[in-house]
């Protein structure tokens, strides 16, 4: 689903994000990403979505190769990623379920179904009694789990989800990590980055990536 061979990001001035990263992660897999500020997490994450391209070394997404020169064809890909980043923000003077919709939009879908799945993904997130509320009267976490709906409601084969829990305190942050974790299934692979390694314990699924100064310095399956 992912792989990453030897890549580096420097952005345009002058700024070395990444170094020589690499790695697999597969259908079904979640993964955590983990790193003190400015280590390179969300700069990760960008390339993987076609944001920012490799300086160099080579990275396949979904089967397509990140680079500037597919760029029409990385757009389209988007459609099977689910962000929840914090850029991507809600649209305020829109319902939760407006807001749901409208990342469905280049779907293609029948209008009717749209409608039908951003039900499923608010109720999903435990928010259907706040379809018809409007966003900026949401609370911080429920805007995140309209964020996570929006996100899931297109069905995508991998979910990025980005500071995630914010900061929420402990008890919600674990509902935020609980909801998204139980997105997985075998055809969709989650890529969380955060600082909340408290949230991270023995029993928690998945793949641990240590980042520092834009490498990965240690991964570790299952536990920190
Ligand atoms: N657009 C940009 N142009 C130049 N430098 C950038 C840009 N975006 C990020 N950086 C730099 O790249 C490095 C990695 O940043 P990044 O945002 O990926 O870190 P992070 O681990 O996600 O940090 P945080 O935990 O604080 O969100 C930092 O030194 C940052 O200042």
């Amino acid at each position: 689903m992912i792989e990453a061979k030897d890549v580096s990001l420097r952005y345009p001035d002058g700024t070395t994000a990444l170094t020589n990263i690499s790695l697999r992660i597969e259908p079904g897999e979640i993964v955590y990403i983990t790193g003190p500020s400015g280590s390179g997490k969300t700069s990760f994450l960008k390339l993987l979505m076609g944001i920012e391209y490799p300086s160099s070394g080579s990275l396949q997404v979904l089967g397509q190769t990140m680079s500037k020169d597919q760029a029409a064809v990385i757009r389209q890909l988007r459609m099977q990623m689910g962000p929840v980043f914090q850029e991507f923000k809600l649209i305020k003077g829109r319902t939760a379920l407006e807001n749901v919709v409208m990342g469905m939009r280049f779907l293609g879908l029948p209008t009717k179904q749209i409608y039908e799945d951003a039900c499923i993904a608010l109720a999903k997130v435990g928010l259907e009694h706040k379809s018809l509320a409007y966003v900026e009267n949401l609370s911080w976490g429920e805007t995140q789990r309209v964020a996570i709906a929006r996100a899931i409601a297109r069905k995508p084969a991998l979910i990025l989800a980005d500071e995630p829990t914010g900061n929420l305190d402990v008890e919600n942050a674990l509902n935020i990590m609980d909801l998204l974790t139980s997105l997985k299934d075998e055809k969709t692979a989650i890529i969380i980055t955060t600082h909340a390694t408290h949230l991270i314990d023995s029993s928690t699924e998945g793949k641990l990536l240590q980042m520092e100064t834009g490498s990965i310095c240690w991964e570790r399956l299952g536990s920190v």
